[in-house]
């Protein structure tokens, strides 16, 4: 909604929380070409992908000293930032960009946790990050520094796409449908695949399809510059087959109706877990 100056990445950055979405996203980092030498991970369980990937790049793992880190950022669960708020302390200065991840956290509670820190940016990433295909949605504190949120837009940038907001408000809405869709679409692949089954199909052969068909359709979207609706006309014949699963599908209470309670519910609980 607002234009971000163009900025380079984080000169150093620590990562909290190296699970699925922090490991996708410093994936994507170090390939966009994040210093390892200057990056740090804070993780005390942290997996052996992970592990493997730090030592690989010369990423610093769990060090036993730390300080005031220039950009840190927060991919711990949601429910975990009031245990985690006293051991961040000390990564926080008056100069620490603090990088949000967790859903629903808002930047008044961080705020509140971590009051040191000079700026930060509550975001909302998805897991499509850790092949450069991700979409993300990010709000600024006020009085950040131009600098500062030109880097984190460069960080965000290396997964995909960014929309910057100016309403910190409809960042639970991004949340809603583009932090927790890529399930819907893996959902979609799920229930094609077992409908597929039962309708004679063997199990195997109905997965491979619905899953290429999934991922097909996915690439001819990002492919084309033709609007999604035009795109699913364009499958539907007159009078054909796909008219006829259509019908079922928009009908009452169909697949729209189901989306917009599911958004609705994920939104919802986005609210919940501020605090
Ligand atoms: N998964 C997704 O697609 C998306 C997730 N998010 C957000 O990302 C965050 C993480 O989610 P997700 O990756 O799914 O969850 P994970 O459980 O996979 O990752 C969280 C990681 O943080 C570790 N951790 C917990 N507490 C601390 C701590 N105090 N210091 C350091 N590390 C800690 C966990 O260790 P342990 O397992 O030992 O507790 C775990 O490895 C959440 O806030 C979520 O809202 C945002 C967008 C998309
Ligand atoms: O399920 C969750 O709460 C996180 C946030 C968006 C995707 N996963």
């Amino acid at each position: 909604m607002t234009d971000t100056p163009k900025g380079s990445l984080p000169a150093s950055l620590t990562l909290v929380g190296a699970g699925k979405m922090g490991g996708a996203l410093l994936r994507g980092w170090l390939d966009g070409g994040l210093d390892p030498a200057t990056t740090t991970v804070i993780d005390p369980q942290v997996g052996p992908e992970i592990s493997a990937l730090c030592s690989e790049r010369g990423v610093t793992l769990n060090p036993e000293r730390t300080s005031a880190a220039q950009t840190l950022v927060l991919a711990m669960k949601p429910q975990g930032l009031d245990d985690a708020a006293t051991t961040l302390a000390p990564l926080v200065g008056p100069g620490t960009l603090v990088v949000s991840i967790l859903a629903g956290k808002t930047l008044a509670n961080l705020a509140a946790r971590l009051p040191r820190a000079g700026a930060f940016v509550r975001t909302m990433p998805n897991l499509p990050a850790s092949i450069g295909r991700g979409a993300t949605g990010a709000v600024a504190s006020t009085g950040i520094k131009a600098e500062q949120r030109a880097q984190a837009d460069a960080l965000l940038a290396c997964s995909g796409l960014v929309e910057w907001l100016d309403d910190e408000a409809l960042i639970d809405a991004v949340t809603a449908v583009s932090g927790s869709g890529p399930a819907y679409a893996f959902l979609l692949a799920e229930a094609l695949a077992e409908a597929g089954t039962k309708a004679g199909l063997p199990p195997e052969m109905a997965a491979r399809l619905a899953r290429a068909t999934v991922a097909g359709a996915g690439a001819l979207l990002d492919a084309s510059p033709i609007e999604a609706g035009e795109l699913r006309r364009n499958v539907t014949s007159p009078g054909g087959t796909t008219a006829a699963a259509l019908g079922v599908l928009m009908r009452e209470g169909g697949l729209p109706d189901l989306l917009t309670e599911a958004v609705e519910a994920a939104r919802r609980r986005a609210g919940e877990l501020a605090g």
